[in-house]
């Protein structure tokens, strides 16, 4: 039989993803946010998705769940992360997940995070350019990095919000304001450049796209995303 103590705590532990901003339950659990990277006794990424609700952050929450070097996913949006959050904590694996709504609670979703990717932000509608995302998309990531830049300086910060090829700079000067830039954690996404490539020569070929690697150099707007076709 287990001291009552400890079973609180476990039970406290268990419902802290169904109740994430009353960060008050965590710490009468006796998980803190310090150490609640070493939950079950094995060290792991911190891992805050910011645009969790989306298309692309529904999935990419499911992913970081599915991926055992991540201890804890926090998931934060302005709509609908409540019932995300709840959806990708019942899948059985070992990252503690939490749920973060709305902007007041854009500092507790981001202390102690590791790496930090951020899909959040409009989408293009059909006729629609990634440049045309600038005017709204920009000062979402920019508010997003202030905070990034104030509670875990030290994350990696993956950029997927668009343009990319804007809103990476404009992360680099919010960092370089706030004292803490480091180029080597500030990535915009652009794999799918890269997926696309390779699915397309592939079937050019008529070859199996994982046997197929072709480069890609540029940024992520039509004329600048180069795959060097002479290099696959
Ligand atoms: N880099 C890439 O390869 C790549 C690929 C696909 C999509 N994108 C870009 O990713 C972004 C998201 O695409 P999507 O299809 O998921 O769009 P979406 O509209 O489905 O999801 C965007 C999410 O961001 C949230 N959001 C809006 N403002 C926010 C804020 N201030 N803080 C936190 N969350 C906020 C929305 O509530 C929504 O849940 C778009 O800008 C899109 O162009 C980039
Ligand atoms: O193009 C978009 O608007 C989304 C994404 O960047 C893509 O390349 O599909």
């Amino acid at each position: 039989m287990q001291p009552t103590s400890q079973v609180n705590q476990r039970i406290a532990r268990l419902a802290a993803h169904l109740n994430p901003p009353n960060l008050q339950t965590e710490e009468t659990s006796g998980l803190m946010r310090e150490n609640c990277r070493a939950k079950g006794g094995s060290p792991g990424f911190k891992v805050g998705i910011l645009g969790a609700a989306g298309g692309i952050g529904q999935p990419l929450a499911m992913l970081m769940k599915m991926n055992p070097l991540v201890s804890v996913l926090h998931l934060y949006d302005v709509v609908n992360s409540p019932g995300v959050t709840a959806d990708i904590s019942h899948m059985d694996t070992g990252a503690v997940v939490r749920g973060f709504l709305g902007q007041q609670q854009l500092e507790d979703a981001l202390t102690g995070m590791d790496l930090v990717i951020i899909p959040a932000g409009v989408p293009r509608k059909p006729g629609m350019t990634r440049d045309d995302l600038f005017n709204i998309n920009a000062g979402i990531v920019k508010t997003l990095c202030e905070g990034i830049a104030k509670c875990c300086p030290k994350a990696i910060v993956n950029l997927i919000s668009n343009p990319v090829n804007s809103t990476v700079p404009i992360a680099a000067e919010v960092f370089k304001k706030a004292g803490t830039y480091d180029p080597n954690r500030l990535l915009g996404v652009t794999m799918l450049d890269v997926v696309r490539a390779n699915t397309f020569v592939a079937e050019v070929l008529g070859l199996d796209p994982r046997e197929v690697d072709v480069p890609v150099v540029g940024g992520h707007a039509g004329v600048t995303i180069l795959p060097l076709l002479s290099q696959v």
